[in-house]
């Protein structure tokens, strides 16, 4: 083990294995969901205060979420160093020492669900850490080793950051910021499954009861197409309710076309690249449908007299 840890170092700096275990890109796309889950609260310029609870915001939900993931990564240490993918991270390759990445784990979650309680609002504060609870320990510790349904529920979690990013400059819970959470929740098991699917010998050889290990490849592609559907449906909400207009409904049209012709290929089960495919797109495409409402936003924002 001491071996592996020299040898890492030479490598791997300490900082960036730090930064790896906090799934830095994921959280950055939070962070863009969460960002505008602020900027739709605000019908028009931002004050002072409001731009204050904004930067505290981000970069609560920011620790809270990296600290969450670095906890993922103490906890599925083992389990992560039985799959190729995740073989090399540095807990998995003994490059980086348990207590150490515990205590980073622990000092990022803290600090940020701190922060959110003294500088922004106790209600953040408080919801940050139940999503922070339900990734790290409900679906790590739990749900990800007992049922294929693990991602549906977990995703819960997942979907967080549009509210969190309403809540910190509101302090209240809204149908809008629900409706962004639905589009995540929706969205997270076409993104996870089509590369669970590519994954899939890896997941069954390290006991990971993942969809396409326990009900066979033919049905979780049938299932990402439905639960594909299911996100377009999300996605037409805002618009059908008034909350964002026809450049919205334009741009999300486009991203969902895309989005189910990767579905389709995935669901149709000939091309074997096709789930990683879907899967890197399945990024692109949200974060497309986050920018499409922050567009659709300040464009009716200028418009209106
Ligand atoms: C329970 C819910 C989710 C599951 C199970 C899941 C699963 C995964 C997995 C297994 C990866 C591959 C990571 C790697 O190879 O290191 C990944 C990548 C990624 N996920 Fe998700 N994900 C979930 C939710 C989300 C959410 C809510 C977002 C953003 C709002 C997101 C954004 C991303 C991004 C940006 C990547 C690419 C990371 C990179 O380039 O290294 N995911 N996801
Ligand atoms: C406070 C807050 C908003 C918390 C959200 C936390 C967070 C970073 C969620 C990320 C979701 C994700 C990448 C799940 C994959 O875990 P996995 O263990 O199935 O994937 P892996 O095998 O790549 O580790």
């Amino acid at each position: 083990m001491r071996d592996a840890q020299a040898m890492g170092a030479a490598t791997h700096p300490l900082w960036r294995d730090l930064l790896t275990l906090c799934k830095w890109r994921v959280v950055m796309v939070m962070l863009v969901c969460a960002l505008v889950g602020m900027l739709l609260a605000i019908p028009g310029a931002i004050s002072p205060a409001v731009l204050n609870a904004m930067v505290c915001g981000l970069i609560g939900i920011a620790l809270a979420a990296a600290g969450a993931a670095a906890i993922n990564h103490v906890v599925d240490r083992k389990l992560d160093a039985r799959m190729h993918r995740t073989s090399r991270r540095p807990l998995a390759s003994g490059r980086l020492s348990t207590p150490l990445a515990l205590a980073w784990a622990l000092s990022l979650s803290t600090s940020g669900v701190a922060l959110l309680a003294l500088t922004v609002n106790p209600l953040t504060a408080w919801l940050t850490l139940l999503s922070l609870v339900g990734y790290a320990l409900i679906y790590t510790v739990f749900l990800k080793r007992a049922t294929p349904q693990n991602i549906v529920i977990g995703g819960v979690a997942g979907a967080a950051p549009p509210l969190l990013g309403w809540t910190s400059v509101t302090g209240t819970v809204g149908a809008e910021p629900l409706l962004l959470m639905l589009i995540i929740f929706a969205w997270t098991p076409p993104h996870f499954w089509a590369l669970a699917i590519y994954k899939r010998d890896e997941y069954a050889e390290a006991g990971v009861p993942m969809l396409p290990v326990t009900h066979g490849l033919a049905f979780a592609r049938l299932q990402v197409w439905l639960y594909g559907w299911l996100t377009v449906a999300a996605t037409l909400l805002p618009f059908t309710i008034g909350m964002s207009g026809w450049l919205y409904l334009v741009s999300v049209c486009v991203l969902n076309l895309r989005f189910m012709q990767w579905n389709l290929r995935v669901w149709r089960g000939h091309d074997e690249q096709a789930p990683l495919q879907a899967f890197w797109f399945s990024i692109r495409y949200l974060l497309g449908v986050f920018l499409a409402l922050l567009l659709d936003h300040y464009l009716s924002i200028a418009l209106s007299p």
